[in-house]
Parts: structure tokens; sequence; C-alpha cells
């Protein structure tokens, strides 16, 4: 099967074959059936002098494919690149044109820093290789445009029938902001929001989006629910920060998409510890334990917990992003391990669902 595959004559055979093995036996907690199972091998090739190992990917995860390499380097002294070429897996059927999957970001309570994690996640998506997409579903106090740094645009159509979405920083992004004046929009109430909200999905030109971000309304209230029935949501993210009373409100977040049948993926604890910027001390200044004890409870996961910086509200306010302006630095790694783990997850979900092998479900995928 492989002498196809490895038919290149300038990568020598010998290191063909210990590259293939590891392949074959690597496995990580993203691929923990082994990532052979999950993603295609397209090619190993020599490309200016460097070993490149080509993989179709379901899912994004840039980072571990770098792992991977950096792995084969360790165990085995073979440098390669290793390129992958994402193909997203829909996970849900639906009809909405340009979008693969769509996931709800969703908080019990306001302030607890929804926005400010989709904006992050959406970049830290983007540095995994994927095409991302943010609708702001926050009718009533819409932060994105400000966070992405384009409050003042207005939306435009290129075809005078479909929104055509801000595009900033190669993020694609719909705002009611970007249509109407804050002011107007808080005095919006159920039908006319959910409304908007249509709108807002369906007349846009949405363009290869593999992950849709949607900010939804803070709460879990008629709004909410009308939101997580009417989206074909593929699967939903809670944010809440320690204190008991976002908890117990998160725990209605995941109640509620639990009653619409959408799968949460976990929980992330925002604002969950301080670092000491002289000694580098930790101090959960909020309470600690809670997100753990909160997806323990509802049997989902913690996907991460992130720090009280000053730097993640400042990016915030200045429309910037720790994962722009410092990509390398423990916060951006956070949100992309994060990011990762919401993929994965995501492409997991559907693999659950669907107990066949890696090969049936990609070719039943439409
Ligand atoms: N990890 C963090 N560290 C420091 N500041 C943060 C962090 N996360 C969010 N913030 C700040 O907290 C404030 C509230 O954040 P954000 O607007 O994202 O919350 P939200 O949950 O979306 O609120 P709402 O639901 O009311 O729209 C902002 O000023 C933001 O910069």
């Amino acid at each position: 099967m492989f002498s196809k595959l490895f038919s290149s004559k300038s990568v020598p055979k010998e290191q063909q074959i210990v590259i293939e093995k590891f392949y074959q036996e690597y496995t990580s907690d993203f691929f923990p059936n082994g990532i052979a199972t999950i993603c295609q091998l397209e090619q190993i090739v020599m490309i200016d002098g460097h070993i490149t190992l080509t993989l179709k990917v379901p899912f994004a995860c840039e980072d571990e494919l770098k792992h991977f390499a950096e792995s084969l380097l360790e165990t085995h002294q073979i440098s390669i690149i290793v390129d992958g070429q994402l193909d997203v897996i829909k996970i849900k059927k639906h009809q909405i044109p340009g979008i693969k999957n769509i996931i709800a970001i969703s908080s019990g309570k306001g302030g607890v820093g929804k926005s400010t994690t989709t904006v992050n996640l959406a970049y830290a998506l983007q540095a995994q290789g994927a095409r991302v997409g943010i609708l702001d579903a926050d009718i009533y106090g819409p932060s994105i445009p400000k966070m992405l740094g384009i409050e003042n645009e207005k939306v435009t159509s290129n075809d005078g029938k479909l929104m055509t979405p801000i595009e900033v920083n190669d993020l694609s992004a719909i705002s009611i902001g970007f249509l109407v004046d804050k002011e107007d929009a808080t005095i919006w109430r159920g039908p006319m929001a959910s409304r908007a909200f249509g709108q807002l999905l369906n007349e846009c030109a949405w363009q290869d989006i593999d992950y849709l971000l949607i900010d939804m309304p803070p709460g879990t209230g008629d709004i909410q629910l009308t939101l997580a029935q009417q989206v074909p949501v593929s699967a939903a993210v809670i944010i809440t920060t320690p204190q008991d009373i976002a908890l117990d409100d998160a725990a209605k977040g995941i109640a509620m998409f639990n009653k619409v049948d959408v799968p949460v993926l976990g929980v992330i604890e925002n604002m969950s510890y301080h670092l000491c910027d002289h000694c580098g001390e930790k101090s959960h200044l909020f309470g600690s334990g809670g997100g753990e004890r909160l997806s323990e409870e509802f049997k989902t996961k913690l996907l991460g917990q992130l720090p009280l910086d000053i730097t993640i509200c400042q990016h915030a306010d200045s429309g910037k992003s720790a994962l722009l302006e410092n990509s390398s630095g423990d916060i951006a790694i956070q949100y992309r391990r994060i990011a990762a783990k919401i993929a994965a997850d995501l492409f997991y979900q559907y693999d659950v669902r669907s107990p066949q092998t890696s090969e049936i479900l990609f070719t039943q995928i439409d």
C-alpha cells in the first residue's frame, strides 16, 4: 500500500521506512487511537531539500503536527516538515452555504469574558490552520466589532442580496453592531432579536469557513433557547469564572444545551487565577476548583483555565489579541491548546455518534 506513497526517489529508503513506522505507531492526547487512524497520508517527498510529509487532517491541529515532527526528530534524528492539508469534517448536516461547523460560545452570566474568549479562540483556531468566522449574536451588547478593532465598519453587499462579512486579519465577522447603532439594538425584544440573528446567519456570504464561532447573548432565557434550537449548532462551549454565582449560571447553560440536544464540548474557566508579576505566584482570586467540579458534575470537560491578565483586557479593549501580538507567549499557547481541543473534540463527537472506521467516516461525509 505504501509503495505508491513513497515513490519519491529523493527521500532515502531507510528514512522512509522509519517515518512510515513512526507515523503508523504515533499516538498522543489528540490522536489517542493513532494519527494513522485519523489523518490520511498523502505523500512523503523532498521539497527544497526538506523531507515533507503531507497529511490530510480532519480537524485544526497545526501545533500537534509540529509536535509529531519534533517527536520524530527527538527519537530518530530525522527532520521533517509536516504539511497538514486541513479538510475539516462537517459534523452536523445543514444548508448554510460556506460554513462547515457552528460552535456556540455561551455563558450563563454576563461579564465573564465570553466575547474576549470568542475572539481569542477564533485567532487560536486560525493559528491551528483553520478558516474561522465570528457571528456576534449578542444583539443587546455587541462587543465583537470593538474587540476586532473594526467598530466603525459598516456592512456592504457584493451582490445586492447577501451581506459581505467584514474581513479582519483573515477572520470573517458579522455583528448587529455593523448594521445598526448599539443604542437601537438594545430596545429590540424577543422575535425581533431572533429575526435579526437569523438574518446575520443566513443572509451573509460566508466563504470557506471551517468553524463559525457564535458569541451568544449571555444568559439562558428564551432568546438563547430559541437560538440554540434555530441554529444548526454542532456543539457548544461554556465560559465561566470560578465564582459560585457564575458557576451556577454556567450549570444552567449546560442544562439548556442538553435540553436541545446540542453537545457541550466543555467548560473554559476564565479569570481562573492571577500570576504575580514579581514572584510568579499563582493566586486564585475568585476561588478554585469550580470549573473542574462543574465539568465533573455534568460529565463534560474542563477545556482550560485562563488567567486574569491585564494584557488580555488591554488587547480586547484595543482590538488586538495575544495571538497576534505575542504568538509564542504563554497566553497565546493556552488559547491555542484550548482551540485544538475544541476542534479535536468536535471531530471525535462525530466519531462517537458514528462508531465506524475512519476510512468509512471520510467517504461518508458530503
Ligand atoms: N482573562 C481575562 N483577564 C483580564 N480581563 C479579562 C479577561 N477576560 C475578559 N476580560 C475583560 O473583562 C471584561 C468583560 O469581558 P467580555 O466583554 O468578554 O465579557 P462577556 O462575558 O462577553 O460580557 P457580556 O456577556 O456582558 O457581553 C472586558 O473588559 C474584558 O477585557
